[in-house]
Parts: structure tokens; sequence; C-alpha cells
């Protein structure tokens, strides 16, 4: 075997990960799958069986990421950390997998978009291992890898403008295109799987700032964080102290009618809501996120589903380059994560 992974989360994305690098014949060996209270793993470096994942065996007791770093670090071909929760202490850790020359692929946003020394550590020159998070923006679209390519080969960033959450895209098209309540296509949008585990993290903006404290750092404007710049919230104001998940949800079709007052007003000036992220870096950086208008014949408008469209305007590609194509689901993000995973096969594992 080449490589040696840990998988730590099988929820949507990690267990569509598991199918699809199941089928992918990659030469690695699957040596500790986890979720949150238990963990199935293979102390002499065998590769597990991902035809056969079953938890049911498995002993009780979730590990810490400072165990998995140690058990990684004994690995005697390279090693690599799958991150496939939306976990911040997991997330916080990079740097001690990283310091074992343990590489790191993930679609949780959390690290890169946390504070600016924990992203210098990730990016650090002297690492020798690996880091791609492709997934963390527009899940499997190339938007991470175009803009990293763009800036590598000399281009200049002007602009980054686009529709970045799967989930609000949804959203705004369903809601938007029809007379349904507002709070039954957040349901529909959790139950496709495109939410965050928790959902109100996509509709109170910091999802889509996240991505984009994300895009503007890679494109050198280094942003404090995903507070730092103005966010909009679709979070009405008096649920903002509602505790769990479930009540919030039972809350929501209280709020249905501001919604649609906010898309019929919109719909009267023959235009459409879209929740967008900006940055612009012509003359003072600035950096945003929130609800826009559009005429319905703007490109934003005529999304479909999930999709998520970001235009990229450098000095190269003045008319923008745009990638465009479903921002969220199991199957899209896992191929994101795995297709990242098979940069580090072909690179070795190591720097
Ligand atoms: N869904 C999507 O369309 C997209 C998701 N992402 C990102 O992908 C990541 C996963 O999302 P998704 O699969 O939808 O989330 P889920 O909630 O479906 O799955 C999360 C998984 O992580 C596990 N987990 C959580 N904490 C820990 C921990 N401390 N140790 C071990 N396992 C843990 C959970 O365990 P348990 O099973 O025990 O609950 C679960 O298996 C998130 O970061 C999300 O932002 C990115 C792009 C798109
Ligand atoms: N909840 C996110 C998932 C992908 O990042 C979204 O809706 O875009």
């Amino acid at each position: 075997m080449t490589l040696n992974v840990a998988i730590v989360g099988a929820g949507l994305v990690g267990s569509a990960f598991i199918k699809q690098l199941a089928a992918s014949k990659l030469d690695v060996a699957v040596v500790l799958i986890a979720r949150s209270s238990k963990t199935i793993v293979s102390m002499d470096f065998s590769p597990l069986n991902l035809a056969n994942v079953d938890f049911s065996a498995a002993s009780e007791g979730g590990w810490t990421p400072a165990q998995i770093a140690e058990f990684l670090s004994k690995s005697p071909v390279p090693a690599v950390l799958v991150d496939n929760t939306s976990n911040e202490g997991l997330a916080q850790a990079y740097p001690e997998f990283l310091a074992k020359d343990i590489s790191v692929v993930t679609p949780n946003k959390k690290a890169f978009s946390s504070t600016i020394e924990l992203w210098n550590k990730l990016f650090d020159k002297s690492n020798k291992a690996l880091v791609y998070h492709e997934s963390t923006v527009g899940a499997g679209l190339p938007i991470i890898s175009t803009l990293n390519d763009l800036i590598a080969t000399g281009d200049r960033v002007h602009k980054i403008e686009g529709i970045l959450s799967g989930t609000l895209s949804y959203i705004f098209n369903e809601f938007g295109s029809s007379d349904v309540a507002f709070s039954a296509v957040v349901k529909k949008a959790k139950e496709l799987g495109y939410t965050e585990p928790d959902p109100r993290e996509d509709l109170n903006g910091l999802d889509v700032a996240r991505k984009v404290t994300i895009l503007s750092r890679l494109a050198g404007n280094l942003v404090a964080g995903p507070t730092a710049f103005p966010v909009d919230s679709l979070i009405p104001k008096p649920l903002e102290s509602v505790e769990s998940v479930e009540d919030f949800m039972a809350e929501l079709p209280k709020y249905d009618t501001d919604m649609a007052k906010l898309r019929d007003d919109a719909k009267a000036e023959g235009k459409c809501l879209r929740f967008v992220g900006k940055v612009d870096l012509t003359g003072t950086p600035s950096v945003k996120v929130g609800v826009e208008k559009y005429d319905l014949s703007h490109p934003f408008a005529a999304l479909q589903g999930s999709d998520n469209v970001i235009a990229f305007t450098t000095e190269r590609y003045p008319s923008p380059l745009i990638v465009q194509g479903a921002g969220a689901g199991d199957a899209v993000t896992a191929m994101g994560v795995l297709a990242d995973l098979i940069k580090i096969v072909q690179r070795g594992g190591r720097k």
C-alpha cells in the first residue's frame, strides 16, 4: 500500500466517501474509521474491509485527535487524515497531525476560517505533509484549485463573487420560484443533506462567511475570520436564542410571512433574491456576505437546485472565469474529498 488513511466522520459525506473510495481501487489502506462515539481501528495497519463497515461491532468510545495522530505517526508508510466531520476540536488539531508528517484532506471549513495563526501553521512551507481542502468551498466544484492555479501562474485577482451555499441556493431557487413556505424549503434542504449538521449555520450566513474567508485568504487578503466583515442572517431575531435544532425548526413556520414579503417585494420589482458572497480587491479590500436582488436576466437568477456559481474577475479574465454546478450533497462533496486524496497518492504522500 502506498498510504495509510484514517477516516474520521462517517455521516452523509463520510459514508459516500467510503463508498467511492471502495469503488476506486485506489492503492491505499484504510486503517481507522471513526464516528463521534465509536472507532474501528486496525492496530497492525492491515486494511479494513470497506465493503463491510460495521460500527455495531466497534467498542464504545471515540478517539481524541491526539490519539489518532499518535496512532498514524507509527504508520510504516505515509499517512493521511481524512476529516469528514464539522468538528472544531479536530480542525484545531491539524497542526499536530502535520507536525507528525500526516497529511490532511477535508471538507471541514472550521480550520481554514479560524485564526490567521492556525492558517499560517496549515500552510507553513516547512511542513512535509500535504493539506488539500477543495470541498470546503463549493463541495466538489474546482473552485479552490482554480483560484490556486490562477495565483500560482501569476494572475491577479480583482474580484470573487458568487453563490456559495448549496442550501441557500436551493432555498432561494425553490422559494423564489413558487409560493412554497420558507420553513418548508429549509426542512427539505436539510432532508436532502445540503445543510450543515446544524442548519442555522447556513441560515445565519456563517457557512458562506467561512467560505468567503477561505477564498479571500487564498487570494492574499488575510481577513481575520468570518465575523470580521458584514454578514446578513436569515434567522428571525426572536429565534436567535432558541437552543435545539428541533425547537428552531418547529418555530420557523411562524416567520414564513416575513420571508414571503421579502420575496414578493423583489418579485414586484422584477427581481429575485440571492444570497451572495463577495471579495473585492480592486481598491481597499472589502468582503461581504448577504442577500442581494438580481434582475431576472442575471446569470445568478437562472440557477437550479443546489447549484453554486462563482465568478473570478482577474487581470487575465476581465470577463470572469465562471465555475458552476451542484454545491452541496453527499456524492459531489465526497468526490471532491476523494479527488484530493488521489492527489496525495500521486504525490507519494509528501511534499
Ligand atoms: N453535506 C454537504 O453537502 C457538504 C458538507 N461539507 C462538510 O462536510 C463535513 C461533513 O458533513 P456531513 O457529512 O453533512 O455531516 P454529518 O453530520 O452527516 O456527519 C458528520 C460525521 O462526523 C462525525 N463526528 C462528529 N464529531 C466527531 C468526532 N469528534 N470524532 C469522530 N467523528 C465525529 C459524526 O459522528 P456520528 O455519526 O456519531 O454523529 C458523523 O459521522 C462538514 O464539515 C460539512 O461542512 C462540505 C461541503 C458540502
Ligand atoms: N451546508 C453547506 C454544505 C457545503 O459546504 C452548503 O449548503 O453549501
